[in-house]
């Protein structure tokens, strides 16, 4: 009797193990991102064979996205690739962009992806990611439009920085570490534009700037993007507190420069006769944004205060990320090529006085650079998953080649995939720095043009609006350390580091400068 007991208990408690195990298993993977009828890559025939998937992804690189782009996309079909967070996202082919594009917000949400993948709803609970129309806006049309009046202050700025950060000694040369010291340069030039040169030479908060970009970088990747979905909550209440200590003692500088933006703003539009002429900077034109657009949610200076400094640490990482990887693939290309003296060439016959420094059309002319940078972005762009949406409809939305998808999967593009894709480029291995000038038979592409085939700043409506500022400051920054100092080769380039939905430049990385004899 008592071994029946006993046989019972075991049965019982197995079972109720079972069921508990099956439960978690289940909604272990997100389920309404994992819309069935569509293949996985990277799955195998095991137990638990989606979750496995998905934690080989902490650690797989690139392999599973490109062996789905061979399997399934370059023959019209969409995969699902498992995800680290343990949300896969379906890939669709290239030949699906345009229909994607078209798609309203209330279809194919972009909004509600970054909020998730970027961690903003967890990491920053009270910031509204949906209304950020007004500073879109004043950087798409007012940063870019103003980028000639802008390029002196943005030249000083960059120039002073360089100096310090690589020296001035002509003599001997010296080690930094390239990441750091980009990412302090371009701080602090990008900074002069955008909030104005009073904070960028104030130390302290250039120092709480900093700080918060990195926490602000290391969450987003690590809420967003690492960590189990289903713990997002809270590790992500865990990371909000230095993310918003550093916030406030941003917000504590730039308040008092936003309020009083906002009501001498407001006053001279109240009355034109009131004497004032606001610094031409993007707090000047978030403002002169909202006004136009009558953004009925800016009726102080605070909303977008709030934003600005996660606007500001996003931009910037990015282009410090980019100009990193472009600094890289120069230094660790074939020495035989030299392109970096042919580049340096370019720039010292088009830089003759200090007024080209000031000039916009100089940058027009540094097609070499242009192509460059753009080289090194199809090489490594900053996300893998591109153009992702989330499907809004109750029914779903039907693809182009008739099959549904149902509401809450993610769509997106397998950008490393495309842009690897020989029947778009050619030799797509080798790195060509060039490849974009034009040729007999092809016209020349500018860095900044997005495509079906070119994704870095993502293609049409939410595409990078910053990406004309980006380049502009990228082409002064490489041209004048190009004419400015010799950097010796690197053995090879080093492999950017997977984490998350990001390839990541080795940040360990250092260089050895030294500054030109005639140019001291
Ligand atoms: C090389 C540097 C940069 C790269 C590679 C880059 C890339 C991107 C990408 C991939 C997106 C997302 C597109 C999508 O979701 O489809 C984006 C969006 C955005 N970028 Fe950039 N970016 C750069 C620099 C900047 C700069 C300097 C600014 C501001 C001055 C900026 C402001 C923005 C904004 C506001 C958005 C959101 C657009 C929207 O949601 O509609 N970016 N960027």
């Amino acid at each position: 009797m008592k071994d029946l007991q006993d046989l019972s208990t075991v049965c019982v408690t197995t079972a109720v193990g079972l069921v508990c195990l099956t439960l978690v298993v289940r909604t272990w993977i997100r389920p309404e991102r994992v819309p069935l009828g569509i293949e996985w890559a990277g799955r195998r025939q095991e137990f638990f064979g989606d979750i496995r998937a998905c934690m080989r992804e902490y650690t797989g690189g690139l392999k599973t996205m490109l062996l789905g782009y061979k399997k399934f996309n370059l023959r019209g079909k969409p995969f699902i690739l498992p995800g680290t967070g343990f949300e896969p996202h379906v890939m669709l082919p290239p030949e699906f962009i345009k229909w994607l594009i078209d798609q309203p917000e209330g279809v194919l949400s972009h909004r509600l992806v970054q909020g998730e993948k970027l961690g903003l709803k967890y990491l920053l609970p009270a910031f509204d990611y949906t209304s950020d129309m007004a500073i879109i806006e004043a950087i798409r049309v007012h940063l870019t439009r103003n980028l000639g009046k802008v390029q002196g202050d943005l030249f000083d700025e960059m120039r002073h920085s360089v100096d310090q950060m690589l020296g001035l000694d002509e003599t001997e040369s010296k080690e930094v570490n390239l990441y750091d010291t980009l990412n302090e340069i371009v701080f602090k030039a990008s900074g002069r534009i955008l909030f104005g040169q009073d904070l960028t030479r104030n130390e302290k908060f250039m120092h709480y700037v900093l700080k918060f970009a990195t926490w602000f970088g290391m969450g987003t990747v690590l809420i967003g993007q690492l960590v189990p979905w289903q713990f997002r909550r809270l590790v992500g209440s865990l990371c909000a507190i230095p993310t918003a200590y550093y916030r406030s003692m941003c917000a504590n500088h730039l308040w008092p420069l936003f309020a009083e933006r906002y009501e001498n703003m407001q006053r001279k539009r109240d009355d034109p006769t009131f004497d004032y002429s606001p610094p031409e900077n993007l707090i000047t034109w978030m403002y002169r944004a909202a006004f136009d657009t009558k953004d009925q949610e800016i009726t102080s200076g605070k909303p977008l205060a709030a934003r600005f400094t996660v606007l500001v640490a996003g931009a910037i990482a990015t282009s410090v990320v980019t100009s990193t990887n472009a600094l890289l693939d120069l230094l660790g290309s074939d020495p035989d090529q030299d392109y970096y003296r042919l580049l340096r060439e370019e720039s010292e016959a088009v830089f003759l006085t200090e007024s080209d420094w000031n000039n916009s059309t100089s940058l027009l002319k540094l097609h070499r650079l242009d192509s460059t940078i753009r080289e090194s972005l199809r090489r490594h762009p900053i996300i893998l998953r591109g153009l992702s949406r989330q499907v809004m409809p109750k029914d779903g939305v039907t693809l182009p080649n008739g099959q549904n998808i149902p509401q809450g999967a993610w769509l997106g593009f397998p950008v490393p995939a495309i842009q690897n894709d020989s029947r778009y480029y050619n030799e797509p291995d080798v790195y060509t720095p060039f490849r974009f000038l034009p040729t007999e038979t092809t016209k020349r592409t500018m860095l900044v043009t997005t495509s079906d085939t070119f994704l870095p700043f993502g293609h049409a409506r939410h595409s990078c609006p910053g990406r004309w500022f980006a380049s502009h400051l990228m082409k002064l920054l490489f041209a004048y350390i190009t004419i400015h100092y010799d950097i010796e080769p690197l053995k090879e380039r080093p492999l950017n580091m997977i984490v998350g939905d990001h390839p990541i430049p080795p940040p360990w990385i250092k260089i050895r400068v030294r500054r030109r004899a005639r140019y001291t």
